[in-house]
């Protein structure tokens, strides 16, 4: 075990301030944007309690920090997220280590998300795919696979978007540089969609949404 004295005698107070000041401007930025955006969540909520009403699957897929993001949401759905209410079909394509090694192995990395959305899609279900940059080739790959079998295609990307609104029939960007920032903009932007999922399916409290 390290000893006590290792640590630095003072925590680096002003640098903690000055990091919690920048991401506090840097979330501001980034929220205010999501605020011009929210008929666009409001519309993607909608259609995807739409497309779970219809007896529909939602699949999830993306790389690193939003492979994560795509497994908490799918297990809010599935799983519980603000009310007691019946599991909703939504599965995250990024969690079987057997089937993404041999798919990768076989085919390509490119092929990872793709092959399972041949696999297990069907026409009316939605593909989402999460890709900070917007150029995950395996991303893009998935979503033009789904979208020439019949599923409906939403993309959260970040920066410029990259390709993915042309992959998409519905693609909200954050427009901001730092992966962290989008990522974190992502999860803010799922839970929203969660929440209005379980509003339109009438499946919770009361929240500010018009139209289901
Ligand atoms: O979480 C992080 C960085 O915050 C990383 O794991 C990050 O997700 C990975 O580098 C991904 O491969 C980036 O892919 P993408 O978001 O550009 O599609
Ligand atoms: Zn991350």
């Amino acid at each position: 075990m390290k000893a006590a004295s290792c640590l630095p005698a003072q925590p680096p107070v002003d640098e903690l301030g000055q990091l919690f000041h920048r991401l506090l401007q840097e979330h501001q930025s980034v929220f205010h944007e999501l605020h011009r955006q929210q008929m666009l969540v409001g519309q993607i909520g909608r259609r995807l309690a739409a497309v779970l009403r219809a007896g529909h699957t939602l699949l999830f897929f993306g790389n690193g920090g939003s492979a994560a993001d795509c497994q908490h949401l799918a297990a809010e759905l599935s799983g519980r997220f603000q009310r007691e209410r019946r599991p909703l079909a939504a599965v995250a394509l990024t969690t079987d280590s057997s089937v993404l090694t041999c798919v990768a192995n076989d085919y390509g990395y490119d092929e990872v998300f793709a092959r399972q959305v041949a696999a297990l899609g069907r026409p009316g279900d939605c593909a989402i795919g999460i890709s900070t940059s917007g150029q995950s080739r395996n991303v893009l790959r998935a979503l033009a696979v789904a979208r020439a079998a019949g599923l409906h295609t939403v993309g959260l990307t970040g920066r410029d978007g990259g390709y993915m609104p042309s992959f998409c029939d519905q693609c909200i960007v954050v427009p901001h540089e730092d992966t962290a920032r989008i990522q974190e903009a992502h999860i803010f932007i799922g839970h929203t969609l969660c929440a209005q999922i379980e509003y339109c399916l009438g499946l919770a409290a009361p929240q500010p949404a018009a139209g289901c």
